[in-house]
């Protein structure tokens, strides 16, 4: 018998963190695509991804939902970092995944908007599930100072 789930059991969420590199492979711009109309937090900005469907690893799901609302096919996700949220609609663990390979033209299937970006993010609002990410660019990327707008 499965586990009783009440609503605040966590659901998995994967997450894609598209970098470009350099030559030297430096990183460089980060993606990130707004939330689409009709969704909790329409309209805010966030990194792409979407909830693992039953039996699929984090990097499947990854894989599934870049292409549904994308249309890109990633190559490997580089498990990042895992990160607990708890929003009134839902108590979300957020899988962050670096992908550096991907292949085919980005298609906004879902309405939604993309933009490559960099530290200070200038698109706003950010997802309260995203700052964090920007945090640990900030870390890795020595950038002192805000992250974001607002
Ligand atoms: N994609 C994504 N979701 C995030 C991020 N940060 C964050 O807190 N979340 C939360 C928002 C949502 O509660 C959840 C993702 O669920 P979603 O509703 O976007 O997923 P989905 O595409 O599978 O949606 P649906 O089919 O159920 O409509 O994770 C992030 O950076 N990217």
């Amino acid at each position: 018998m499965s586990e009783p789930k009440d609503e605040r059991t966590p659901v998995d969420v994967a997450v894609g963190v598209l970098v470009e590199r350099d030559a030297e492979g430096r990183e460089g711009r980060f993606l990130l695509t707004s939330r689409p109309e009709g969704k909790v937090y329409a309209g805010y900005w966030e990194f792409p991804g979407g909830k693992l469907e039953a039996g699929e690893t984090v990097e499947q799901a990854l894989r599934r939902e870049l292409q549904e609302e994308l249309g890109i096919t990633i190559g490997a996700a580089h498990p990042w970092k895992i990160e607990l949220m708890d929003y009134p609609h839902a108590r979300v663990r957020l899988h962050f995944c670096k992908v550096y390979d991907w292949a085919g033209e980005f298609e906004m299937r879902e309405q939604q908007q993309m933009a490559w970006e960099n530290l200070p993010v200038r698109q706003q609002p950010v997802l309260p599930g995203t700052i964090p990410v920007l945090r640990w660019f900030a870390d890795e990327r020595g950038h002192a100072g805000a992250t974001h707008r607002g």
